[in-house]
């Protein structure tokens, strides 16, 4: 509940005034109803029906009084008129104020949806990190749509109760004693609706759990489907899915069961109300059959309401789990929030073209992922890598190169030490330093998108002739000649219509286009034959001293001309130096690596 709370409290931070507007028309549309109910009296009692002509008419003394000289029949006519005219005007305000209530709904929607995708956008690396990707979007598909729903249900909660209210006001003045023996039916109708409303919460728990199961599974099982299908194991996803189906079909089941044995008791009850009801007063009090009929009618109008009220609670109790689960999600990307690039943007003097000048520095920085864990990614690493140098990270697979390489691009903070830019912390200008850094990671992502647009991404003004002497800087030039589309070509999901070099190509393109400071290679040529890796190896020779470049690199012909080596070992740098001195230091872990290096081209 307080997590609907928190939706509300926004709903109406949002919404400002235009709610209290919507709710008092909403309540100025029941009076009218209710006036077009007590018009009724008068009718009735020109139709001659006993009793009409007793209290209840008095409330019109002043309209009767005024018709009085007029035939019977042009009395009944003036007061037909009278309520056509209250009907076809509460008809239309209702209407008007659906029409609003429903755009200002969608807004807060869009308000919503907005609010967290920007809030998971702007959060740091590490929150990514401790994260399945599925569940970001089952709350963005599955999430927000339920919440959607809760939103519009409690508002409509809201008008019904205004509603219900304003008419149990009339009723209270037509008859003390009918209206307080249906509110006590109201009163037991609601306890007894209160356990399928616990159970529903349990049933919309159960549906979020399974949701997100069945996000994660196709999200996992698409994107591995080559795994899948490589090792045969189909039958067992299927399996996987199957069960998980059966249960999501119970779910469902059990919740419609819930809701359709609830109306059930419902409505048993609610016979018995209002026989125990009309007995009660015919019986004992001695009602008047004028407001007997009255009340009746209104609360045969009443009676759907709080149906509605039941199932609206039951219906929003089976969304709270997705209250809960965005509102979750939300603080903790919030909490985990990095720098905002609209600030950064907006910001007086940001400048977008910051050139690191004497160079960057890691100074006894040591990372862990697992605060709880004693074993460190990169402990109490010291490291230069001088501006407009470029500097080779190699060592084996865990030995902490692409820890090191978050921490100089900023993604993680250390947890000892610091990283200097031109000797100033970081922290302090990690936005800006971001801004001058084009990164090309291990696994090249392309989007699903035109190759135009997925290399202007980080250069939307750049021109044709810019265009391709970046591709011809990552010797993809040739082959995009060569697709059918040229640039507009379309590049299919992930960039799956390319092979894995030529993806790589590509990327290496989209990060020179951006004109870097800093140039970041994360076994960026891995993937590339000899042929194209020397293209790349001559362009990197062109651009020497006009960037600042890093390579991370397994393939050490890749880094035979760097000017400085970095040599990590399990988490910690063992060496540095020039290539000649590394190879030439005997029983050191790089003449070790060069051995393997040679051995594995032998064979
Ligand atoms: N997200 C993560 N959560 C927990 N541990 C991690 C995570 N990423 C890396 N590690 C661990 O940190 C250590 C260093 O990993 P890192 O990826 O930096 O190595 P690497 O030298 O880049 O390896 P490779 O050459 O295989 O890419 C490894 O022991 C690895 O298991």
């Amino acid at each position: 509940m307080a997590q609907l709370l928190i939706y509300v409290k926004k709903f109406h931070a949002f919404a400002g005034p235009r709610l209290y507007i919507n709710q008092l028309g909403m309540m100025l549309s029941s009076v009218l109803d209710g006036i077009g109910i007590l018009l009724l009296i008068p009718m009735l009692s020109l139709l001659g029906l006993k009793g009409a002509e007793g209290s209840p008419s008095s409330y019109f003394a002043f309209i009767l009084g005024r018709l009085r000289h007029l035939s019977d029949s042009l009395q009944l006519s003036v007061i037909v008129g009278l309520f056509m005219v209250l009907l076809v005007l509460q008809a239309s305000m209702q209407r008007y104020l659906s029409h609003r209530s429903i755009s200002m709904e969608q807004q807060f929607i869009r308000h919503v949806r907005t609010e967290v995708y920007e809030s998971l956008l702007f959060a740091n690396w590490p929150f990514f990190l401790t994260k399945r990707k599925s569940d970001f979007t089952h709350a963005m598909t599955q999430e927000l749509p339920r919440i959607s729903y809760g939103i519009f249900t409690f508002l409509q909660i809201i008008t019904t109760f205004v509603y219900t209210a304003v008419q149990i006001g009339i009723a209270l003045w037509l008859s003390v004693t009918l209206t307080l023996l249906v509110l006590l039916c109201g009163l037991m109708l609601g306890m007894i609706s209160r356990r399928s409303v616990a159970r529903s919460r349990a049933c919309g728990n159960e549906a979020t759990t399974l949701m997100q199961s069945y996000m994660a599974g196709m999200t996992e099982h698409f994107q591995g489907i080559k795994e899948i299908k490589s090792n045969m194991s189909e039958n067992r996803h299927a399996d996987w899915f199957r069960s998980l189906c059966l249960r999501m079909e119970r779910n469902m089941v059990r919740f419609s069961h819930l809701q359709a044995d609830s109306q059930y008791f419902y409505k048993l009850a609610s016979g018995v109300c209002i026989a125990v009801f009309l007995l009660c007063a015919l019986l004992v009090f001695h009602v008047q059959t004028a407001t007997l009929l009255l009340v009746v009618l209104i609360c045969s109008r009443l009676w759907p309401k709080f149906s509605a009220l039941q199932t609206g609670w039951e219906n929003l109790a089976q969304t709270l789990p997705a209250f809960q689960t965005l509102a979750d999600l939300q603080k903790q990307a919030e909490g985990s929030r990095e720098f905002d690039l609209h600030e950064l943007e907006l910001a007086p003097g940001a400048d977008r073209s910051f050139r690191i000048q004497q160079g960057i520095e890691c100074r006894s920085v040591s990372y862990r992922y697992d605060l709880q864990s004693s074993s460190y990614a990169l402990s109490c690493v010291d490291a230069y890598i001088p501006a407009h140098h470029m500097v080779a990270i190699v060592g084996k697979s865990g030995a902490g190169k692409s820890t090191l390489i978050d921490l100089l691009i900023g993604l993680i903070q250390p947890q000892q030490g610091e990283v200097l830019v031109d000797g100033m912390p970081l922290r302090e200008c990690s936005a800006m330093f971001r801004s001058a850094i084009s990164y090309v990671p291990q696994d090249p992502f392309l989007f699903h998108m035109s190759l135009r647009e997925n290399l202007c991404m980080g250069a939307p003004n750049a021109t044709d002739d810019q265009l391709w002497e970046a591709l011809r800087f990552s010797a993809a030039d040739e082959f995009v000649r060569q697709l059918p589309d040229g640039l507009e070509t379309m590049l299919g999901d992930r960039g799956v219509r390319l092979s894995g070099g030529e993806r790589q190509r590509i990327v290496l393109a989209r990060a020179i286009l951006r004109k870097p400071s800093v140039l970041i290679l994360d076994e960026a040529t891995s993937a590339l034959d000899s042929e194209n890796e020397t293209k790349i190896q001559e362009a990197l020779e062109r651009i020497r001293g006009s960037m600042t470049v890093i390579v991370i690199a397994h393939r050490l012909s890749t880094i035979r001309t760097a000017d400085h080596i970095i040599v990590m070992e399990k988490g910690a740098i063992v060496q540095q130096g020039s290539y000649q001195l590394l190879a030439h230091a005997a029983g050191g872990t790089f003449s070790e690596l060069i051995n393997y290096h040679d051995r594995a081209l032998q064979i």
